[in-house]
């Protein structure tokens, strides 16, 4: 994805998307939450994979939705509903976004709360992503507790880059990767 724009905090690495998304089980026609969307390289990875995905690509800073915004146009990315706000806000007074079946959560302000409405709207496979360790177990312990903990990884990635005629390998920043399952999921 060169012609991504970019933002602080984004877009989230492609290896990281790709695990990601790969945990989300995405089908084609599913609505598809991108929470915390900043870039919204995200959504365009996602929309790549599936068929006639009805995205909701939402963020409370302005800088991302520009950004996604114009991300989005580059990709032409067509059918997805880029929307400014806090996620827990956005999600409970849109209407249209009644039900969900994937979620993936790049931004974990009021993680507690979005949890609990993603699984009211009947979220089936979701993925958060953090680099905080405190904001990982907050949302294990609630993800636990409501009984949608599947699995949590830790992704560390380097890259091979030349040195001296030889390669070396550099480091991305390690993710937490974490993975809730509605109870017909962890079942199947
Ligand atoms: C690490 S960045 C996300 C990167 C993104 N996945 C990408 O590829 O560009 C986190 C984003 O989440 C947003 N954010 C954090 N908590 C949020 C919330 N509760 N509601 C909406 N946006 C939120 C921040 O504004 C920020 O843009």
């Amino acid at each position: 994805m060169s012609n991504l724009l970019y933002i602080s905090g984004g877009p989230t690495k492609p290896e990281v998307i790709s695990v990601s998304l790969s945990k989300l089980d995405l089908h084609d026609g599913d609505t598809f939450v991108d929470l915390g969307c900043g870039t919204g390289a995200v959504s365009i990875e996602a929309s790549k994979m599936r068929q006639g995905l009805k995205i909701y690509a939402i963020d409370s800073r302005s800088e991302a939705i520009d950004t996604a915004a114009q991300n989005f146009e580059t990709y032409q990315l067509q059918d997805v509903n880029l929307i400014h706000g806090e996620s827990s806000k956005v999600l409970t007074e849109n209407a249209d976004i009644d039900s969900i079946d994937c979620a993936f959560i790049g931004g974990t302000k009021n993680i507690n709360q979005v949890l609990e409405i993603l699984v009211d709207k009947g979220v089936n496979n979701l993925v958060i992503n953090a680099v905080r360790m405190e904001t990982v177990v907050k949302a294990m312990q609630k993800m636990r507790n409501m009984d949608i903990f599947d699995e949590v990884l830790h992704l560390s990635v380097s890259h091979g880059t030349p040195i001296a005629g030889e390669t070396m390998f550099k480091p991305d920043n390690p993710v937490y990767i974490i993975v809730g399952k509605s109870q017909s999921r962890l079942n199947q």
